[in-house]
């Protein structure tokens, strides 16, 4: 059977939607299946469902994750992320992607496997940025494959 991976994301204004949307695509180039979900829909006991979850979040507040919907999940994610298969993305305005680093560092701690370097852009992704996000996908399917 075909890997599966899910792509669960938030965007306010659709940067980190357009990067979900290039991973997805890498996933697929990559030989294995994604789901493209948005974090609303998606619950932390649903990783288990999964060989690998790729997730997308764009920095918020000050260099944080969105409070409305992606903080309270991953941060019931974290409990349940140990030995599972990870990559991080998200868009950011002006802060240089400093809220990668923590959120790969919590992300570390909760033991996951990241599989390569969290992938972020400033604003609207461009070629470059969806490149990088389509060898993530790449390399989630790798990883599972
Ligand atoms: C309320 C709010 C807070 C933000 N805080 C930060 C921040 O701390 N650092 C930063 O680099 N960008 C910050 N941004 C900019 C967003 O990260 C940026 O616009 C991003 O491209 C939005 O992605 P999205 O279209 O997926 O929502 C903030 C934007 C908003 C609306």
């Amino acid at each position: 059977m075909m890997a599966k991976i899910a792509v669960v994301f938030w965007s306010g204004s659709g940067n980190t939607e357009a990067m979900a949307n290039a991973v997805v695509e890498g996933v697929k180039k990559g030989g294995a299946e994604a789901e493209l979900i948005r974090v609303g829909d998606f619950s932390a006991d649903r990783i288990a469902d999964y060989d690998g979850v790729l997730m997308g979040c764009p920095a918020c507040g000050t260099e944080e994750l969105d409070e409305t919907e992606f903080e309270p999940f991953f941060a019931e994610a974290e409990g349940k992320l140990a030995g599972v298969k990870v990559g991080l993305f998200g868009s950011y305005g002006w802060g240089g992607g400093m809220f990668m680093e923590t959120w790969t560092e919590r992300t570390q701690e909760a033991g996951a496997n990241m599989v390569a370097d969290g992938v972020t852009c400033e604003n609207e992704p461009d070629d470059d940025a969806l490149a990088r996000c389509r060898d993530l996908g790449a390399a989630m399917a790798k990883a599972v494959g």
